[in-house]
């Protein structure tokens, strides 16, 4: 028996230690091995965990930053009408080479399956062009998903809904909308009855800016747990940020919470962009502006950490790190215990994979040979450190390696290496 690839010596998210054999684009076997390999990766000691996945992003946004200004006052809404002034210029070309430089630095990352949103409000749909074209160039090692998002409203924008339903007749994945930017209370509850029709109606699932304000009555959400219900789209339905249950009465959330469990919703807070735009209208004390992400979990509703954006108008700063991403939801949800830790890890990687619906991932024979080595010993090390990714593997290709990061110390009597990872490495219980 021999395999293309044979990881050696790693230890699987759930504490196993286990080598890993790669034939083309699957994984063959998992367990201990003693075969021959076309490459040999040694993965002695380190994580060895299926690939990252970011289950909400704005590609054609992305590493625009500065352009044509940046969002002085830090709040969304500035960030919507500069991004209006980008979208008039932006061609398709530069959107093409901005994304995919994206999508390098997630490969690098171990960030292997995108779900971005991207804007139909222009009528030219170059953003859609662009980005179904950078979705067919990555193919072959990163999935995105599009989401048709109607940026300035589903009904607000001129257009915008046939522009939505004609960026759908041209292939993109999911339907999307943005309901508290739409004119009036009632025409966000119409847009998102609308929306859930169009989604049933073609079999497409559904994914919607959601309540991204800190307003307590914005209860969109409410609207949507109903009507997801009514068109039968359960399990197929997201709420993207879900700001405003932050700010809601606490009895009205123990009505809401079964609702959205009943309507198997699921929940993609995005703690970065969430605790940067939110509550910048309040003096102190200052709200969070992180949907109530414990409380979700602990009703069985799936939650999902997301990105959302890297250096756009929206966001100053980002590397396509979800260990970032997963390390701010952390401690602004003050999910601190071992065990929230750990599942911190595990909503950034199967968590979000299941919100996806993706076939084939995890790490276990007959799944698609994607993976990632850290360079640290447990997931809850790897949160800590935003551990190196020391060899990323996509659909049964080496795509990017690097070096540990230990520094060289020169000090009188003291050891010449320092490492980051705790020496004494048991890992922590998580369960
Ligand atoms: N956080 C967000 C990024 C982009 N567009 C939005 O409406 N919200």
């Amino acid at each position: 028996m021999s395999f293309d690839i044979l990881v050696k010596g790693g230890v699987l998210p759930d504490g196993r230690q286990a080598d890993i054999g790669i034939r083309g684009t699957t994984i063959a076997a998992v367990g201990r091995i003693e075969a021959e390999a076309g490459r040999v990766v040694d993965a002695t000691g380190c994580l060895v965990a299926p690939p990252f996945v970011d289950p909400h992003f704005h590609l054609d946004a992305t590493l625009s930053y500065g352009t044509p200004r940046i969002n002085a006052s830090g709040t969304l809404l500035e960030g919507i009408a500069l991004w209006g002034e980008l979208r008039a210029e932006a061609t398709v070309e530069e959107m093409v080479e901005r994304a995919l430089s994206y999508c390098d630095w997630a490969a690098s990352m171990g960030l292997l399956a995108i779900r971005s949103h991207v804007d139909t409000t222009d009528p030219a749909l170059r953003t859609v062009q662009a980005l179904l074209e950078v979705r067919e160039k990555v193919k072959d090692w990163l999935d995105l998903q599009l989401v048709a998002f109607p940026q300035d409203g589903l009904y607000r924008a001129p257009g915008g809904r046939e522009n939505l339903i004609r960026a759908l007749d041209m292939g993109v994945d999911v339907v999307g909308g943005i309901p508290h930017f739409e004119r009036t209370m009632a025409e966000g509850a119409a847009s998102v009855r609308d929306l859930c029709e169009i989604a049933a109606g073609r079999g497409l699932p559904i994914d919607l800016h959601c309540d991204e304000t800190d307003d307590p009555m914005s209860r969109h959400i409410e609207t949507l747990a109903y009507e997801v219900t009514r068109t039968g789209l359960q399990g197929r339905a997201v709420g993207s940020h879900l700001t405003s249950m932050h700010s809601m009465d606490n009895y009205y959330v123990s009505k809401l919470l079964p609702l959205i469990a009943e309507a198997r919703i699921a929940a993609i807070p995005n703690p970065l962009i969430n605790i940067m735009l939110q509550g910048r209208h309040d003096s102190f004390p200052k709200r969070r502006g992180l949907t109530r992400v414990k409380e979700m979990l602990a009703q069985g509703i799936e939650v999902g950490w997301g990105q959302d954006c890297v250096l756009d108008p929206w966001y100053s700063l980002g590397t396509a790190d979800m260990l970032d991403v997963a390390f701010m939801g952390l401690h602004v949800a003050q999910m601190s215990a071992p065990a929230e830790m750990a599942r911190c890890f595990e909503m950034v990687t199967a968590g979000n994979a299941r919100i996806l619906g993706l076939e084939g991932y995890g790490i276990a024979p007959g799944c698609t040979a994607s993976l990632v080595v850290l360079d640290a010993g447990h997931p809850v090390e790897a949160l800590r450190l935003r551990a190196e990714r020391l060899c990323v593997i996509a659909k049964g290709r080496v795509v990017s390696e690097r070096a540990r990061n230990d520094a060289r110390l020169s000090l009188p009597g003291r050891p010449a290496t320092v490492a980051r990872r705790h020496a004494a490495g048991a890992p922590v219980a998580t369960r």
